[in-house]
């Protein structure tokens, strides 16, 4: 198998640039997964997201020591399928298949694409499905990981504590769920200072205060953070029996959950 991080996230993707939010907007619309942002995901969420090239490769090596013979892998929220394609780079394990999901038409149709392209350049590479679906109302098979990487901030909060029970249920003994999120902290002087060194991160990765500042006011409205214990209550509630973060970088962490 190929050396860790030898496949940089984005060797088979797009790499424009992000200037979604370059441009003063006389009202700035709600975040949505749609064809502009499509165009310039790997750039946005690589630039946005401290950690992530990390993340995602390190999801494919614990996606290894999780995976069960014939079970189905799930990448929930698959966006482009980064972590679907580090999940095929790692785990060999017989009769495992990887199902990625996503209810962006623009993002699936984008997905099996640079899947297509990762078939053709690797061999032994485990089956792959490519789904356009709900998760909250998609039923899940038995299943040995399953990731939700920055997906779950996403779901109306309401609707979490369902969509982890049902997680749980689908998971195998000896599997585990990967759940990376943004946290928010409840300590208001930990969450401002995790906060301005976010923004620092997106400076330093040569954001405008202008692209942060809009950026920030079109995703407020869709994508609501919760704080470390709140992920781990809600695990307990959940069904899961021990939740270890495995991840932190700033306000971005990853949890590893088991059944
Ligand atoms: C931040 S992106 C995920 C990034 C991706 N997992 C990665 O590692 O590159 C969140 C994704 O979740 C998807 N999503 C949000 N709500 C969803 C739902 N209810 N069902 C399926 N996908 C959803 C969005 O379309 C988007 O592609
Ligand atoms: O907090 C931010 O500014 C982010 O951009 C985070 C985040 C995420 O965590 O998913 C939000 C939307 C984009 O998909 C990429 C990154």
């Amino acid at each position: 198998m190929s050396p860790l991080f030898d496949h940089p996230v984005t060797c088979t993707v797009s790499k424009e640039p992000d200037r979604l939010f370059a441009q003063p907007l006389d009202q700035v619309p709600d975040f949505a997964f749609n064809e502009d942002v499509v165009r310039v995901f790997p750039d946005m969420i690589k630039r946005s997201v401290p950690g992530y090239p990390t993340i995602v490769e390190n999801i494919g090596v614990l996606a290894a020591q999780f995976a069960k013979p014939d079970t189905v892998l799930y990448d929930l929220g698959s966006s482009l399928g980064a972590v679907t394609q580090a999940m095929r780079r790692h785990v060999r394990t017989d009769g495992c298949r990887v199902v990625a999901v996503d209810n962006s038409a623009a993002m699936v149709e984008r997905c099996a694409e640079y899947l297509k392209a990762q078939d053709s350049m690797h061999q032994e590479l485990l089956p792959v499905q490519v789904l356009e679906a709900d998760i909250t109302a998609l039923p899940l098979q038995p299943a040995s990981v399953i990731a939700m990487n920055f997906t779950l901030q996403f779901i109306e909060p309401p609707a979490r504590l369902e969509l982890l029970g049902k997680i749980r249920q689908a998971l195998v003994p000896g599997g585990a769920l990967i759940l990376s999120e943004k946290l928010r902290f409840e300590d208001m002087q930990e969450h401002a200072l995790l906060t301005d060194l976010h923004i620092a991160f997106k400076r330093a990765n040569g954001y405008s205060e202008l692209e942060i500042a809009q950026k920030r006011s079109a995703i407020e409205n869709v994508m609501k953070p919760d704080s470390l214990e709140e992920h781990r209550e809600r695990l307990l509630a959940a069904g899961f029996s021990k939740v270890v973060p495995w991840f932190q970088c700033l306000n971005f962490a990853s949890l590893i959950a088991l059944p």
